[in-house]
This record gives C-alpha cells, structure tokens and sequence, in this order.
C-alpha cells in the first residue's frame, strides 16, 4: 500500500491511499480521515460509498464530515466507486455505467466480471486492508452512502447484518432493478435475467426476507432526481411491509449535490456515533 497523500485535520489524519487490488485488477485508491483519538488505540470506523461519477475525492472535498469525526472518534472511509485505469473496459461517453459507475456489485458478464467486482471489494478485501494497516475498530462499522452509493450502502448492510451496527443513506437509488438509470447497468453487468439483479435491490433485498435494524435517509425535495432515479416512497413501503423502522426525513428544497450533503453530515455522523459507542 502506498501512501499518495497525507494532511492533519481537526487534530486527526486526512490520507489518501493506493494499493494493487486483487479483486479488481487495478489499481484502487482510497480516502481514510483518523479522528485524532486513534493514537491512543482503535477507533469506530464509517463507511461513506460516493455516487456516480464520484472518486475518492469528491466527498473529501466537499463532504464537510471531519471535524464532527474528530470531535466523536469515528474514522470514516471513501472508497472509489469502480475499477480505474487504462485496461479497464468503459464506456467513456456514458457516466452512468462503467468508471466511477460500478454500483458496488459483483458483474458477472463478459468483458465486465474480470475488474467490477466492487461488492467484494467493499466487503472483503478493503476491511481487511484496513483491519491489517490501521487502528480500526472492526466490531464498530456502520455504513453510509449517496444516491448509487446509498444504493450501496442499504444492499451492503442488509446483506452483512452482523458487521454493520447502522446503515443510513443521502438521496439513495432505493431500487435500481426500475430505474432508469440504472437497468441499463445491470443488464450489461449483470446480464439479461432480472431475478440475479435482486441480490442488488434494497427494496427486493427486504422482500425477500433481508433485515437490518433500522434505517435513516435523507432525500432532498428539489433533487432533479427524485422521481425518475431515487423513489424512496418505495422504500418507505418496503419497510412499513416489513416492520424495519426508517426515518425518511425529506429535506424542502435541497437538490442532489454534495450542498445537500454536507448540510446534513452531521446529523447522519451524530446517529451512527450514537450506535457504534461501546
Ligand atoms: N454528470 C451528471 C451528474 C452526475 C451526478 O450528479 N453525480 C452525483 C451522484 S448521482 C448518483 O449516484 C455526484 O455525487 N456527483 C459528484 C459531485 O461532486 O457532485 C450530469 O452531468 O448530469
């Protein structure tokens, strides 16, 4: 693993990290802040997986979650959102499928299967890079994510009940196997038969019996992409059929973009802390 940069903020580590992934085949990078409280032993950690387009980078930027982090002793990680680098296949005109579109599943079909296998990466080998490299606290996760990653973050947890004490989400794509944005990309990493795509469909994840204890969202009222892409009614529905609590706080007037949400980081931080304390 090799260091690419590194800077103290709010008394804590801001670093950003590269490593030779063997579950994509490329190189992967990663965000990982350390509040300043992981020099005096291991620390909770957050997952925050970012949405289309993203990096790393984009909610290091402008995510404004670091000096509540340091104050609560929570590290958080951003991972990538795809496999990077020129053997990648893409569709370089096409920013809902490919690079920085990797829907944190497992692709299955040719040529995509070789290096899309962002599931495992999140769920596998990342935590156990981190477990090996860092003051981590790997009985105190929770999980978090933006639109495609908030798709992420509600298909990880509800998957992996036991290693995620929470799970909240900004604006997620609720049910990707109906969306327009997204069908395409499950069809061409998944392939044509929709009953495989369920295994990556928060609301098809709950009606098919997964669990997790409770959920929060927050889902902007001016977000361009509420009724066609995000839906989370049909979240609110599957969790109502299946008694998981979710407090969907619809947010008026607030849009998709990293504005959003950073006004309401801190919220979701104090509520994760809440549940990762010991
Ligand atoms: N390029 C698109 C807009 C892409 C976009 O809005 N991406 C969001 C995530 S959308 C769902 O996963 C994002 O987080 N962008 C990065 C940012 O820094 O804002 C277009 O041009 O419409």
């Amino acid at each position: 693993m090799e260091t690419i940069a590194k800077a103290k903020s709010h008394g804590g580590v801001q670093g950003v990290y590269r490593h030779a992934s063997e579950t994509c085949k490329c190189d992967m990078t990663f965000a990982l802040f350390l509040p300043p409280q992981a020099e005096q032993g291991p620390v909770p950690l957050l997952w925050y997986l970012s949405g289309l387009t993203c990096t790393h980078q984009n909610v290091m930027d402008k995510g404004e979650y670091r000096q509540l982090a340091a104050e609560l002793g929570i590290a958080v990680i951003c991972p990538d959102t795809s496999p990077r680098g020129d053997t990648i296949p893409d569709e370089p005109d096409n920013w809902q499928f490919g690079k920085g579109a990797g829907f944190y599943l497992d692709a299955t079909e040719a040529p995509f299967a070789e290096h899309y296998r962002m599931y495992s990466y999140v769920t596998d080998e990342l935590p156990r890079l981190i477990a090996a490299q860092f003051p981590i606290d790997m009985t105190r996760q929770a999980i978090t994510g933006h639109s495609m990653g908030g798709h992420g973050a509600l298909t990880i947890a509800l998957k992996n009940p036991e290693r995620f004490r929470s799970v909240s989400a900004f604006a997620p794509i609720v049910q990707p196997s109906t969306a327009g944005w997204s069908r395409p990309a499950l069809e061409k990493y998944l392939g044509p038969d929709e009953t495989a795509w369920r295994a990556y469909d928060a609301t098809l994840l709950i009606e098919d019996g997964h669990r997790v204890a409770e959920i929060l969202v927050d889902q902007g009222t001016a977000d361009g992409f509420l009724d066609e892409g995000l839906r989370p009614w049909l979240l609110q529905e599957a969790c109502d059929k299946s008694g998981i609590p979710l407090t969907l706080n619809m947010r008026e007037g607030y849009d998709h973009s990293y504005f959003f949400i950073s006004t309401f980081m801190g919220d979701h931080l104090r509520w994760h802390a809440e549940r990762l304390k010991k």
